[in-house]
């Protein structure tokens, strides 16, 4: 079959990380039969270097018509440092977020078993984990209407929830748990926030047709703290934007790096996949950043096109270069060796295409400076 890929490496590391997912894709056309077809559009700080806005309308045409978005990371230090700046690279993604109506972004999050001696928590704590967090993603403070006085001594961030933007994520979440250990955590700040009391309300009355689902209800301060200290209490965990960014990232801890964390970006129409880690500007162009996270975001776009084993390929591959250690500087752990980006990518290509054949002799594959077994 053929697709089209729209593809927004973004800045700092995301051409490099988006480069190893196009490998693997490219792989799986190789083994599957497929055609890939990638149309490659800017996004961020590239794109007002070029253009002066952060989403050209072009990419969003590209982006509207593809079948699935692959995306890097946007983001750049000249923008960060500059707490003045009117035009800001992540505002293109937000935008895009937006304009394709992606609410519903789900962030698996999964314990490795050649990773548990990576974690700085305890093997016993972490083995065996495996959350979905189901972050609404178009809504919430992100989108709230924002202002600063005149003076400048006074900023505004406003935060607001529909019932519909709330239903429409926590019906999928549901299903979601439905499909898996039939619980669900909704993370709010109830306690405090008239947003969050809206989300339980709500998510209270549509739990009635999910009788199956056990519902319960955590405060976001606590939950962060759980999400590290006991994770396994957690099958589907369901919250607004802005906790959903921070938790997510915390939960990164379980899984050994950030660059191991993958995400789907779902809307009606349109879907996104994109690792949930930003730009890492400082390894830029360096060849060090884990492109796991882009890969498995590969995979996880395979599986909404329907490709379920070419998906679980991928996975596979993963698995495997984890397994024989070759990984990024970031996965390593004391006295092991380690690789680079394009390296680990070449890895993961070479296995989807030759996994089949069990003579491959994994010692032929040229690895660089790395010890690969
Ligand atoms: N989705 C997106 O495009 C996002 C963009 N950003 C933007 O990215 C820029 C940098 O933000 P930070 O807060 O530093 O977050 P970041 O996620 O880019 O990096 C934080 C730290 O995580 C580690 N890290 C991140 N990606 C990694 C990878 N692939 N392999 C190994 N280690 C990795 C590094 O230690 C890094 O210092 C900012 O401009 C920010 O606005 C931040 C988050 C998401
Ligand atoms: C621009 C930010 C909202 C991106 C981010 O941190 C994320 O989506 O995780
Ligand atoms: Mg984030």
């Amino acid at each position: 079959m053929k697709y089209t890929i729209a593809v927004i490496p973004g800045d700092g590391i995301g051409p490099e990380v988006t480069n190893q997912a196009k490998k693997a894709l490219d792989a799986v056309a190789e083994v599957y039969d497929h055609i890939f077809l990638y149309k490659e559009v800017q996004m961020g700080a590239c794109a007002i270097d070029k253009t002066g806005v952060p989403l050209p309308e072009e990419t969003i045409k590209v982006c509207k018509e593809a079948d699935a978005i692959l995306f890097g990371a946007v983001g750049d230090p000249r923008f960060d440092n500059d707490p003045t700046a009117k035009i800001r690279p992540e505002q293109g993604l937000l935008q895009l977020r937006q304009e394709l109506d992606l609410f519903c972004n789900v962030r698996p999050v999964k314990a490795y078993h050649h990773l548990l001696k990576n974690s700085p928590l305890k093997k016993e704590i972490i083995s065996g984990t495996d959350v979905a967090i189901f972050r609404e993603l178009s809504g919430g403070i992100y989108f709230g209407r924002k202002e600063l006085s005149k003076d400048g001594k006074v900023a505004f961030d406003g935060c607001q929830y529909s019932v519909d933007e709330i239903i429409r994520i926590a019906h999928l979440a549901f299903k979601a748990a439905q499909n898996r250990k039939k619980k669900l955590t909704l993370i709010d700040k109830a306690n405090v926030l008239e947003t969050s009391r809206l989300w339980r309300k709500t998510v209270a009355e549509v739990a009635k047709d999910y009788k199956d689902v056990d519902l319960n209800f955590m405060f976001v301060d606590n939950a962060t703290m759980q999400i590290v200290l006991n994770p396994k209490q957690f099958d589907v965990v369901l919250t607004e934007n802005l906790f959903g960014d921070i938790i997510s990232d915390v939960a990164c801890v379980i899984g050994g790096s950030i660059g191991m964390l993958a995400s789907s970006s779902i809307g009606k129409e349109n879907a996104l996949f994109e690792p949930i880690h930003g730009s890492y500007p400082q390894a830029k162009g360096k060849d060090i950043a884990n492109p796991l996270a882009s890969i498995l975001s590969a995979s996880l776009l395979l599986e909404h096109l329907g490709l379920q084993d070419e998906a679980d390929a991928i996975q596979r591959a993963v698995e495997k270069s984890l397994d024989l250690g070759i990984t990024t500087k970031d996965l390593r752990s004391k006295n092991q060796t380690f690789t680079t980006t394009s390296k680990v990518g070449d890895f993961i290509a070479d296995y989807i295409e030759n996994q089949e054949d069990s003579n491959m002799n994994f010692k032929n594959i040229h690895m660089g400076q790395s010890t690969i077994i």
